[in-house]
Parts: structure tokens; C-alpha cells; sequence
């Protein structure tokens, strides 16, 4: 695995690095139980917790896992972009596992909401896989598959990363002009007066969350999610411009996870793949 040593870890790089350890122990106890051969794995650093999980899956390697890194040196974005993962100021993790759903459709949703659920009332989702609060971006779910057996079988390999700001991070210098801030955690704790969370606490929260969310989706996909996922929509009555140039007002989320927008010329359900969507 191309885990990258880190040559002297400064003292908070050990003091994270032992709180992701802690999380990973308690993501364990907390869903051993219904995952009994799954395997939580925290690395130092590595190029990217997705791109290993599909290294792995590639090499027949199908195991449930769960895989956190202090840091990041290729972290991979939404749309082939680049992921930013700061040492103990942002929680990378990925999660592989076999499913087998009727419909693929909607599972990050899905995953957004468990995730949205785990961390704070106040979490929104936006379509279709940014973690939200207060119009900034607070996370974001990548979602990569790969072929797990024959050809004749439905299940595949499902890597699942989720990187999660827990401090505020800074605008990159070469961030276009009309680039909103992200946000962090941290600024949502202080806000709400809640406890400020670490790293460790949100990796089993997280991890917990979205294990638990997958046998459900698998049974019965996104449908029975679309009231919840409703009540969290960052996007819904809003204006928006997708990225292929057109333009109209979200309007909720279909039973399949399609993004409902109202055009002028009608409707228009919008599905994941090439395009993105900004509020205007
Ligand atoms: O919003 C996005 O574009 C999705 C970001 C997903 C980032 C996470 S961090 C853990 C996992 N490993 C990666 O390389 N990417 C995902």
C-alpha cells in the first residue's frame, strides 16, 4: 500500500493519529456486532483512502473495511478534482464493502443523509453529495465501484470516501473569484454550543452512521429516505445553474435521487454523473 512515512511526526500528528486509532476502536465496538468481518484501518498518510480501497478491490481484495488517514498526499475529489485533506483539521476516511442494491441509484444521498444525521441537526444536504451548513460546504462524499466476482452477479465493490472539514479550512489562493468559503466543524459547534468534535468522535460517528445506512439501502434503495433527505435539501425552492449551462429551481429530490428542476421550459430531472450544481 503506498502509505508515505512520515519521517518525525510533530506531537500533534501522534496526538491525531491517536485519537483516528481511539475512533477506530469505537467504531469497531459499535458495529462489530452486524459486520463481523470487517477490518477498521488507520493510516498515517497515504496518496488517497479511495484509490487504495480500488487497488485492493482490483486485486480481488472484496473484504468490508474501513480506512482513515491522518493525511492525504492525492486525495480525490467529485468530477476528477483535487481533495484537500489537512492534518488534523480534516477526517478522511473510506469505507468498502460488497452490495448488491436493485438500484444503485441515490446511494450517495443515501450516504449523505446517514452522514448529515450523525453530525448535527443543522447539517444540510446539498445535491448530490456535499455536506452543508449554512450555504458553505462542510464535506463530501465520493462514491467509486468496482467488480466484486462474476459477471452474472449483481454485487459489486462500493468504496465510499467522506472528507469531512473539522477546522475551517482557508480559500486555496487560486480559487476563482466567486468561490464561496468553505466551512468547518468547528465553526458549527461553536454556533450551536455544542462540544467541539475530534477526530476520532467523528470517525466513529461517521463511520457507524453510513455502515448502518447500507443494508437498509440495499434492501430497499433511496425511496423510503426522500421525506428525511427533504427535511435537510440546502437546495430546494433555490435558484440553481448546473454546469452544463442550464438554469431552474430545485424542487426536491426523486424517489430515485434525481434532482427535481423546474424550468422554464418544464420539468427537468437531473441525474448524477458529468454536472454539477451551484445556487445562482
Ligand atoms: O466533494 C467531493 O468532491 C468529494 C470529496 C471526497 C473526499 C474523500 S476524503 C476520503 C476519500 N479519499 C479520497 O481520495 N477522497 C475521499
Amino acid at each position: 500500500m503506498p502509505i508515505v512515512p512520515d519521517p518525525a511526526p510533530s506531537a500533534d500528528a501522534s496526538a491525531a493519529l491517536a485519537r483516528l486509532h481511539a475512533g477506530a476502536e469505537a467504531l469497531w465496538q459499535a458495529i462489530g456486532p452486524a459486520w463481523p468481518d470487517l477490518s477498521v484501518e488507520v493510516v498515517p498518510a497515504i496518496d488517497s483512502t479511495n484509490a487504495e480501497l480500488m487497488r485492493r478491490a482490483r486485486a480481488g481484495r472484496t473484504e468490508p473495511v474501513v480506512l482513515a488517514a491522518l493525511q492525504q498526499h492525492a486525495g480525490r475529489g467529485r468530477l476528477g478534482r483535487p481533495w484537500v485533506t489537512v492534518p488534523g483539521a480534516s477526517l478522511a476516511l473510506s469505507i468498502g464493502c460488497r452490495l448488491a442494491p436493485a438500484d444503485w441509484s441515490g446511494l450517495s444521498l443515501a450516504v449523505g443523509l446517514a452522514a448529515a444525521q450523525a453530525l448535527d441537526p443543522a447539517v444540510r444536504l446539498k445535491w448530490p453529495n456535499d455536506l452543508w451548513w449554512e450555504g458553505r460546504k462542510l464535506g463530501g462524499i465520493l462514491i467509486e465501484t468496482a467488480s466484486a466476482g462474476t459477471a452474472a452477479e449483481r454485487a459489486r465493490y462500493c468504496v465510499i470516501g467522506l472528507g469531512v472539514n473539522l477546522a475551517t479550512p482557508a480559500l486555496p489562493a487560486d480559487a476563482p473569484p466567486d468561490a464561496v468559503a468553505p466551512t468547518g466543524l468547528d465553526k458549527l459547534a461553536r454556533a450551536q454550543g455544542r462540544q467541539p468534535w475530534d477526530l476520532g468522535d467523528a470517525l466513529a460517528a461517521l463511520g457507524t452512521a453510513v455502515l448502518r445506512a447500507l443494508p437498509a439501502f440495499e434492501r430497499a434503495g433511496f425511496a423510503p429516505l426522500v421525506a428525511q433527505y427533504d427535511a435537510r435539501d440546502a437546495l430546494r425552492g433555490r435558484p440553481v445553474r448546473l454546469s452544463d449551462g442550464s438554469e431552474g429551481v430545485a424542487d426536491g429530490v426523486d424517489p430515485d435521487g434525481a434532482l427535481r428542476l423546474r424550468t422554464a421550459s418544464g420539468w427537468r430531472a437531473v441525474r448524477q454523473g458529468e454536472v454539477s450544481v451551484r445556487p445562482c
